[in-house]
């Protein structure tokens, strides 16, 4: 009866195991033959990469049951090894043993990668006494994703989903508290794609608002964002005049927003309270910034005119990035430029959060991510040349060391169209929910020229 039961059980567990593998794509059938083929070789596998212990210590039974005055054989003991699988490969949740633990199994990480057919293998403490193998076959950089916005509303305020890392997992940052970003990279590396992807993800919220300087385009129905523009409310293409107005009328903003903060907040860190519809989170995207920093040399009056506004334009971002945070001003700083001059040292040192797709020289990386990237020659942005790569960044992750390398997915311009028209409605001048007080007043009075960008409110 209990055999006639046990042959029902396992057979249902085999048609299950079978309708999944039919139903699974190809890339999922790889990983799950893969995950049969490791757990059946384990084993064997595991002593032979010193993953195994000894333990010469009879147990109780083994006393009783040997026969007299003969010693009962060491033990083997073999780690616990449960194994998963996605599209890219497996993840192994494998015991510790006295003797081996996370440092032996990193150690062993190239022969099991070797052992399992995977091109790289990591191995992270999972909880005290196990650890997580993750083994991935496909190289998750080189393999191109897609995201499709799902339109709704994000669940936690400023999380920004990046794609994945080298082993597949998912690379989100926390931008709470997060004052500026820059993202450089070379001409066509992805930059537009991920700026795509982190506005059609959060335009879906009424607590964020988002205002551009596009410095590629002169008007807002030109270049990369001509779809994006109905849910900003304020755009300016590379008119220097026109940015500097939008940069002090943000710069406006913030102290009006200082003063309002007490009364409308209960305090003055917006970070505390978290953004909402009266008091959204404003994303100022500044793309191709060399344009409205670039030193201009000359001694012509309009060329000293142009330098003095490129300095002051400096100023105010450098005022937005310092102490905007607070007030819930997020500034974004994308560059095809990387040189001292594109994102002043002085705006970049003070952004937490660095991304690089693409470079050509380890300078440019440099002056993409800081100096702490020669520390890490994997993760170097040069070595991100090629098709294979387009998606791919470096960046400085503020709870991971170093630097990751991040496959972003791939957010096309009509889905994020898509989502930029169906969420218009949501777009708001943060200036116009403030109270009416001096500083309000002060806000209205911009000059005719601020008013008189493309989609100035
Ligand atoms: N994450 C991605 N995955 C796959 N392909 C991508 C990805 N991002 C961009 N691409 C491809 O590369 C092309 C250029 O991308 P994108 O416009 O984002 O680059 P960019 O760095 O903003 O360039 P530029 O500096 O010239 O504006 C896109 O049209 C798309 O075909």
């Amino acid at each position: 009866m209990l055999a006639v039961f046990l042959g029902s059980v396992f057979a249902v567990w085999g048609v299950v195991w079978v309708v999944r593998y039919l139903m699974a794509d190809t890339a999922h059938r790889a990983s799950i033959r893969q995950a049969v083929r490791i757990r059946f070789r384990w084993k064997r596998l595991a002593p032979m990469l010193k993953l195994a212990s000894t333990d010469k210590t009879p147990t109780l039974m083994a006393s009783l049951s040997s026969s007299e005055g003969k010693q009962p054989k060491p033990r083997t003991l073999v780690p616990t090894l449960k194994v998963r699988h996605d599209a890219f490969g497996v993840i192994a949740r494998a015991g510790c043993l006295p003797g081996v633990g996370l440092e032996e199994y990193q150690k062993a990480a190239p022969y099991l990668a070797d052992a399992w057919g995977c091109t790289r293998v990591a191995v992270t403490q999972d909880t005290p006494g196990h650890v997580v193998v993750r083994g991935v076959r496909l190289d998750p950089l080189t393999t191109p994703t897609r995201h499709r916005p799902s339109g709704r509303a994000p669940d936690a305020a400023a999380r920004w989903d990046l794609g994945v890392d080298e082993y597949a997992q998912p690379v989100t940052v926390d931008l709470t508290q997060v004052p500026g970003v820059t993202v450089a990279g070379l001409p066509g590396s992805g930059k537009t794609s991920l700026i795509n992807r982190l506005m059609s993800d959060w335009a879906p919220s009424s607590a964020v608002q988002f205002a551009c300087a596009d410095g590629k385009v002169t008007t807002a129905h030109e270049g990369d964002y001509a779809h994006l523009v109905e849910r900003m409310f304020a755009f300016v293409g590379d008119d220097l005049d026109d940015a500097n107005a939008l940069f002090k009328r943000l710069v406006k903003l913030r102290r009006a927003r200082v003063a309002a903060a007490g009364s409308m907040l209960g305090t003055n860190d917006m970070w505390q309270v978290g953004p909402s519809p009266s008091w959204p989170l404003v994303v100022l995207i500044i793309d191709e910034a060399h344009t409205y920093f670039r030193d201009h040399r000359g001694s012509d009056k309009e060329t000293k005119r142009l330098a003095a506004l490129a300095a002051e334009n400096a100023r105010l971002v450098e005022d937005l990035v310092k102490k905007g945070r607070s007030m819930g001003i997020l500034v974004i700083l994308a560059t095809q430029k990387s040189t001292g001059d594109a994102i002043p040292t002085f705006i970049r040192d003070v952004c937490p959060i660095g991304l690089s797709f693409a470079q050509k020289t380890s300078d440019a990386a440099v002056a993409a991510l800081g100096e702490d990237i020669r520390n890490w020659p994997d993760a170097d942005p040069v070595n991100l040349q090629g098709p294979a790569y387009v998606g791919v960044a470096a960046m400085n992750h503020p709870t991971r060391p170093g630097f990751l390398r991040i496959r972003t997915p791939l957010v096309t311009g009509d889905d994020s169209a898509t989502i930029a028209h169906q969420t218009a409605h949501l777009t708001q001048d943060p200036a116009t929910l403030l109270p009416r007080t001096p500083d309000r007043i002060g806000l209205d009075k911009t000059p005719p020229d601020e008013e008189s960008g493309p989609l100035a409110a």
